[in-house]
């Protein structure tokens, strides 16, 4: 699995990437009720622009990414000046309030998210084959506190040979985050024409021990 992302980074093959911030986010983060200077967790973030706006919106952003291509690739792209260093096995390359770590997901623990106070996922859930899927809605949860907000972007396609990006329904987003989140479905995208690739737009909010 690793390796085929390290693949599709080295080669290029990004297709998933896009050149401006997601409307979705644009659309829906103002209402979700996240305070500013609040930090915001993006999983599996590859080099995406919502990172920057984000942080153009007074969010710490802290970005986990397996491949280093995509890190130098993002803060390439930016102005601002990079300082880079390592913690907890991840070396860290921060650019303004964007800091990306390089590494696995799976091994980024809640010790190490203390600040964190929302995320955001666009296309990371959908990155990841079915049984990865569970536990990436456990380890979220594991490191957000109570009361911690989110938007997520999921997808669903007609056409469904194998992935990624895999299809994710309706149903199994709520199975998956449910127990742990109140979920709440925003909008479902227009299908795109040929790929019938169609996203969908939740919030959530953690859950806290008695809610
Ligand atoms: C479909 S891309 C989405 C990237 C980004 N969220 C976006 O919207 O452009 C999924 C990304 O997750 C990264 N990735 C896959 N598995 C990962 C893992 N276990 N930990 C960290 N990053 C991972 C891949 O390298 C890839 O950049």
């Amino acid at each position: 699995m690793a390796h085929d992302w390290l693949d599709r980074w080295r080669e290029g093959r990004i297709g998933f990437h896009r050149d401006r911030p997601h409307p979705a986010l644009v659309r829906h983060w103002p209402r979700l009720g996240i305070r500013p200077g609040t930090k915001v967790l993006v999983p599996l973030c590859g080099k995406s622009l919502d990172m920057r706006w984000l942080g153009q919106h007074d969010h710490p952003v802290l970005g986990i990414e397996l491949a280093p291509e995509a890190i130098e690739q993002f803060v390439g792209e930016g102005t601002s000046e990079i300082s880079r260093y390592r913690q907890d096995g991840f070396d860290i390359c921060r650019q303004a309030n964007v800091e990306l770590w390089c590494g696995d997901f799976f091994h980024f623990h809640i010790q190490q998210a203390a600040e964190i106070g929302a995320f955001y996922d666009r296309a990371a859930l959908i990155a990841l084959p079915a049984p990865t899927r569970q536990r990436y809605a456990f380890h979220l949860a594991q490191l957000l506190p109570p009361g911690a907000a989110g938007l997520l972007i999921s997808l669903t396609r007609t056409l469904d040979d194998g992935g990624p990006p895999y299809t994710v329904s309706s149903d199994e987003v709520r199975e998956l985050f449910e127990p742990n989140f109140h979920v709440t479905h925003l909008e479902d995208g227009e299908p795109e024409a040929g790929s019938g690739f169609q996203e969908s737009v939740w919030a959530m909010v953690r859950r806290g021990p008695i809610d």
